[in-house]
């Protein structure tokens, strides 16, 4: 028996390892088979050029994104500067590299753009609108959140803005004389965390209100967002992050609070909206979730998990976005006394008492103001990395010109993207062409302003920081009223006390990504103290 139990587990343990054996040849095979195909003359984007490897495999995408992390476009950058305006930068993906070709990329409602299914597979908050791929189901899931951040809305909202600004400069000026130097990206973002928590959940997170700058969202969300290049290879790695609840208490503090703001509070709220909502009761002060609930959104799309999904991506969307901006302008407007004060004499003359700023639509008017706004906007990119779109119904024809390094002749380009494949731009090599923006690197307001010293609208056309289209940012109103009601607190208030502290240029400027904009690891942030 005992000799027959062995023959037995030797055949049976013989047959599952030639099992798994097979299975592994058999993908080997199956993946060499789709890479010969991706090479071959069939394919649909076989006419776009591109290096081999990239053509037939995710290879080189995988090494620069996931395992040397966030490196990829850097990568691409390259690419163009070998194989033109166009290239194909893995099998199913093209990418461009002419700011000519925006509108038609980033089309308008009226033309359908997918988003493609390998660049969503990266977001963990897979039901929220920002992940849909499909066009149609996009449109129906971002209306009633679109309605919620108008502007109309904003205005609304735009005395409870003014409130927290002033208490944060308060905040900011209460450190005057202590040596510990502040991250302005953490205390920017208690002030994003707390607008955009009490706009969309009615209530605001109190990070202002604390004694100290910690715990906050910022690096919780940075922690999360780690893992976007990963997700996008595996995507059943996503359901291990709801195990994240489970040893929520042995977190760090900052990363426990955000889980169980996204675990259990927000749920509680949805649940406790919904009760309301459904026996009449209508809040003075809309939320975010009153909205989607009340909205004619069908049943399914009402589910508290997949309204948790929508909150998480607005609350990821407001808060780091807004306080990288700030955190960029501060370091140029430090560091440029010229621009500072210029901007100062035009503020000075605009704004009676600081403690009581004018609207955010009447600072918007100022043209010097303006045109900082949108040079710190093209400076801190917004999302760095590439962002596809898959036009379903139309075939995109990209006509340019272009002139091959070593050569003086430009030579035409002509490319159909067939419909269905994604193409797309990343704000970080359109924001440092230098066609459009000559010396691109250094922070230079007047580029935005023309001969009569007004905005320069035809310049705006190829500012990308809250994309274009019918996927563009819907926060961009509220965006613009904090940085622009924030800004002018801190100039005329604030930062005539604040000093850098061993803060340089590379603390701003773009390294890798991470989806939004990364500096080098080793940077410790723009520190500033307050004297
Ligand atoms: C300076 C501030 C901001 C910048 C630069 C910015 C930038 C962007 C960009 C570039 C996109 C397009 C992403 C893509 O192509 O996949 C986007 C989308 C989005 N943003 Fe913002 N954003 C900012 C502030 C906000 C705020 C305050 C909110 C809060 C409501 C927000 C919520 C969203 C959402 C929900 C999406 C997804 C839109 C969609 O897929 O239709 N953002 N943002």
């Amino acid at each position: 028996m005992a000799l027959q139990n062995t023959v037995l587990g030797t055949v049976t343990s013989f047959l599952t390892s030639r099992n798994a054996l097979f299975l592994v040849c058999g993908w080997i095979a199956y993946k060499l088979l789709l890479a010969l195909w991706n090479l071959s003359p069939f394919h649909p984007l076989s006419h776009i050029p591109g290096p081999k490897l990239a053509t037939a495999t995710y290879l080189p995408e995988f090494w620069y994104d996931v395992v040397k992390f966030g490196r990829y476009t850097k990568e691409i950058q390259k690419m163009h500067e070998v194989y033109g305006p166009i290239v194909r930068i893995n099998p199913n993906e093209v990418h461009c590299n002419d700011a000519q070709f925006i509108d038609e990329i980033y089309a308008g409602v009226g033309r359908k753009r997918d988003k493609p299914l390998h660049q969503v597979s990266g977001s963990a908050m897979e039901n929220s609108f920002f992940a849909t791929s499909d066009h149609d189901h996009h449109r129906i899931r971002r209306a009633p959140v679109a309605k919620f951040f108008s502007r109309t809305q904003i205005a609304r909202l735009e005395p409870q803005i003014q409130l927290l600004v002033q208490r944060f400069c308060n905040k900011l000026l209460a450190c005057a004389g202590k040596d510990e130097p502040i991250n302005a990206q953490t205390a920017y973002s208690c002030f994003t965390a707390d607008v955009i928590s009490y706009y969309s959940f009615g209530e605001s997170f109190g990070f202002l209100a604390q004694d100290s700058w910690e715990p906050n969202f910022r690096e919780p969300m940075y922690s999360l967002l780690q893992t976007v290049f990963l997700f996008r290879f595996f995507p059943f790695l996503k359901h291990t992050a709801m195990a994240s609840s489970w040893f929520v208490r042995y977190l760090p503090r900052d990363m426990a609070l955000l889980i169980r703001t996204l675990d259990t509070d927000i749920p509680n709220q949805i649940r406790k909206t919904k009760i309301s909502t459904d026996a009449g009761i209508v809040r003075d002060r809309p939320t975010i979730f009153g909205e989607l609930l009340n909205s004619d959104l069908p049943p399914e799309e009402k589910t508290v998990v997949r309204l948790v999904d929508e909150a998480a991506s607005v609350l990821g969307g407001g808060t780091d976005t807004v306080s990288w901006t700030l955190s960029v302008m501060t370091y140029y407007l430090l560091t440029r006394p010229d621009i500072m004060s210029k901007l100062t004499e035009e503020l000075r003359a605009a704004v009676k008492d600081p403690l009581s700023l004018p609207s955010w639509t009447t600072l918007e008017q100022l043209p010097y103001f303006g045109a900082v706004m949108q040079e710190g906007l093209r400076l801190s990119y917004g999302i760095s990395a590439r962002s596809a779109r898959a036009a379903t119904e139309e075939d995109l024809v990209y006509r340019g010109e272009w002139t091959p390094k070593g050569s003086s002749d430009a030579v035409k380009v002509e490319h159909v993207i067939p419909r269905g494949y994604g193409i797309g731009m990343s704000n970080v090599m359109v924001h440092h062409d230098e066609t459009l923006f000559p010396d691109p690197y250094s922070f230079v307001p007047e580029r935005w302003l023309d001969d009569s010293m007004q905005r320069n609208r035809e310049l705006e056309r190829y500012l990308l920081s809250f994309s274009k289209g019918s996927r563009m940012c819907p926060g961009m109103n509220l965006a613009l009223c904090e940085l622009y009601l924030c800004l002018a607190a801190l100039i005329l208030r604030v930062f005539p006390h604040m000093r850098l502290f061993e803060t340089t240029e590379e603390d701003v400027k773009y390294d890798h990504d991470m989806f939004v904009p990364l500096v080098k690891s080793e940077s410790k942030g723009v520190r500033v103290v307050i004297v």
